[in-house]
């Protein structure tokens, strides 16, 4: 069952989110001694993050095992990096750990090969997950589209049917850049708590079908199911269809 926090604007939106995400990681520390936290893309994304550094003061960064939902096979730097953008907004500004940063290569790194690229990243997981696989990460964040796409998981593709690979690479972005690399929907489901980040009204009608129960094949954000919670983050204008 999913829940929904409905807050005035964007900014409001993102304290809100970044308060459950420091809440997370904090009781994680306390159970666990680590916490796994899973970045998104986005302008809702990258301001919740910054709202993250402002309130994440109890949160030991350097016990934060940080992965990332998705990236686009560019240049290392290239600003259109979700790893650059959260750089900025979170984790230049935080002590992390940076051998628990666990970033997905630039198309002028190694491997330069988007399928070895996609490859190196399921292992990488995999090596974290350990035997069990689940739960892997504690929260996962993500943005969403106004065609109910989550990390590069778009609407009618391969991506979307996956049911068993963890990481794939997408070569055929309906959304420009076409390559990146993605967590599937079966990553996104070994999280304890995935939270969705979607302010705008220009996704009132993805968020009405998603938590509607719209079919994850043609709304990706409706599979997007944590273990423990899933929770939708919104503002005025996203929420105004429900
Ligand atoms: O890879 C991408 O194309 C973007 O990361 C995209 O998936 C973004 O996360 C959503 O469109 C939400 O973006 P906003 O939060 O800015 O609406």
């Amino acid at each position: 069952m999913s829940e929904i926090v409905r807050s005035a604007d964007q900014r409001s939106l993102a304290r809100a989110a970044a308060e459950r995400i420091v809440a997370v990681l904090v009781e994680a520390q306390r159970a666990r001694g680590s916490a796994s936290l899973v970045l998104t893309g986005g302008g809702t994304g990258v301001a919740t993050l910054t709202a993250v550094r402002d309130l994440g003061g109890d949160v030991d960064w350097s016990a934060v095992d940080v992965f990332y939902g998705d990236d686009r096979f560019l240049p290392e730097g290239d600003p259109e990096r979700n790893h650059r953008q959260t750089r900025e907004a979170l984790l230049d500004h935080v002590d992390v750990d940076p051998a628990r940063v666990h970033v997905m290569a630039a198309s002028d790194t190694p491997p330069g090969d988007i399928v070895a690229a996609a490859a190196a990243y399921h292992q990488t997981i995999a090596a974290f997950a350990g035997p069990s696989g689940e739960p892997t990460f504690d929260v996962h964040l993500l943005g969403m589209g106004p065609d109910s796409h989550v990390n590069s998981i778009f609407a009618g593709t391969d991506a979307v049917r996956e049911t068993e690979r963890l990481v794939l690479a997408v070569t055929d972005s309906p959304k420009p850049p076409p390559e990146r690399i993605t967590l599937t929907l079966p990553a996104v489901r070994r999280s304890r708590h995935v939270f969705l980040l979607v302010s705008g009204e220009g996704k009132a009608d993805a968020v009405a079908a998603c938590v509607g129960g719209a079919d994850p094949i043609e709304h990706p954000a409706a599979g997007a199911v944590g273990l423990d919670s899933t929770v939708w983050f919104l503002d005025e204008g996203s929420a105004s269809r429900l």
